[in-house]
């Protein structure tokens, strides 16, 4: 037997001090999701006025870029404008609408005068505008802020809406998936949002407004 191992000392280990990291000494990090809240505002129906002898229509097609200019170019459209709706929080901004958590829709509120231009005409440039067959998407643009949709002001608009829906579908083999709802409370989009396109878009290159004007709309989304 080794006699050494019995009288051995027992080994101090020189263990380096450790001073705690000072991340081990934070909460855990939670990841930050926007909170969006919900507001009963934003479910009120839009009861802003028109001009005298004009009427509201309303569409969801995409990004509203291009729709607007297509709207501003029919005969009898008075004013257009870029806006939120039909989603769960007030007042949204362009960034919370693109978080995909507030369901508003991106939409574009025509008023037009009805003895200028019919409610079929706007109709059937919503149709051409856009794929509805398409859930919550146009193209390469994702999420609910690009779902297609119809709001309606009064029932001869709803009426008319839903006559429409079934003669397009006639025409397409894959289900339209167009939303045809009572018109809500309509948030104005940020004032670059408005006109986009005709004040040169982010290329700035300008495109016309002009009544009956056919050269195609570059949308650039
Ligand atoms: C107002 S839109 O949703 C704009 C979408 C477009 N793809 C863009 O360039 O951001």
């Amino acid at each position: 037997m080794d006699s050494s191992l019995k009288t051995q000392e027992p080994q101090v280990v020189d263990t380096p001090e450790t001073t705690p990291s000072p991340i081990a000494q934070e909460p855990p990090q939670v990841a930050v999701k926007p909170v969006v809240v919900p507001s009963p505002i934003a479910q009120e129906p839009d009861n802003d006025v028109p001009a005298p002898r004009n009427e509201f229509a309303e569409f969801a097609a995409g990004c509203f870029w291009g729709v607007e200019l297509a709207f501003q170019r029919i005969p009898g459209v008075t004013v257009t404008e870029v806006g939120y709706t039909q989603g769960i929080s007030h007042n949204p901004s362009y960034e919370d609408v693109c978080t995909n958590t507030t369901n508003h829709a991106e939409v574009v509120r025509v008023q037009f005068d009805p003895k200028e231009c019919t409610y079929e005409t706007l109709l059937d440039l919503f149709w051409s505008r856009h794929d509805p067959t398409t859930l919550n998407r146009q193209g390469k643009l994702l999420g609910a802020q690009y779902r297609s949709g119809i709001y309606f002001y009064t029932p001869e608009q709803e009426k008319l809406a839903r006559e429409s829906l079934e003669k397009e579908q006639t025409k397409l083999e894959d289900k339209i998936v167009t939303e045809i709802l009572p018109a809500k409370k309509f948030y104005k989009a940020e004032e670059y949002h408005q006109q986009y396109l005709v004040k040169g878009g982010m290329h700035g290159n300008a495109q016309s407004p002009a009544k009956s004007c056919k050269d195609p709309i570059r949308c650039y989304g």
